[in-house]
């Protein structure tokens, strides 16, 4: 289920491309550029920080999934996705390539 949500975000954040600023959070995003994003990712990254300092979990959840929400955003702008990450965490842990892909296909 989890792949599946990150590549139908991937591909609402590949259709933004053509949206114009005005009508999508994520257009205006990316004709701000780069550094908007990069800056939209420290700041979750903070706010990340901030809310496991408190320690309340329902918090913790909601800045992770902006911090990773802001970091699919920049991966669709350097033209790269979701998959290329999981491809990456599979292969640290030493699943491979053939294994990894009958999983995705299952
Ligand atoms: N999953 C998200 C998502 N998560 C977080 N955000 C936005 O990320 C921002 C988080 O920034 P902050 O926490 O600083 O809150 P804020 O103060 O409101 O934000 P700023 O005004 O400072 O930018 C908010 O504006 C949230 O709405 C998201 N915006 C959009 N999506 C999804 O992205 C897709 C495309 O969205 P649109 O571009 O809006 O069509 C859709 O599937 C949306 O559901």
């Amino acid at each position: 289920m989890s792949e599946a949500i990150l590549e139908q975000l991937a591909r609402t954040l590949e259709e933004r491309k053509q949206a114009s600023p005005e009508s999508s959070y994520v257009a205006s995003l990316y004709a701000k550029g780069l550094d908007a994003i990069l800056k939209k990712i420290g700041e979750e990254a903070t706010e990340t920080v901030m809310a496991a300092k408190d320690g309340v979990d329902e918090k913790i959840v909601y800045e992770v999934a902006d911090l990773w929400f802001h970091t699919l955003v920049l991966l669709a702008h350097q033209g790269l996705g979701p998959d290329s990450v999981l491809t990456e965490l599979a292969r640290r842990t030493g699943i491979s390539g053939i294994e990894e892909k009958a999983r995705r296909e299952q």
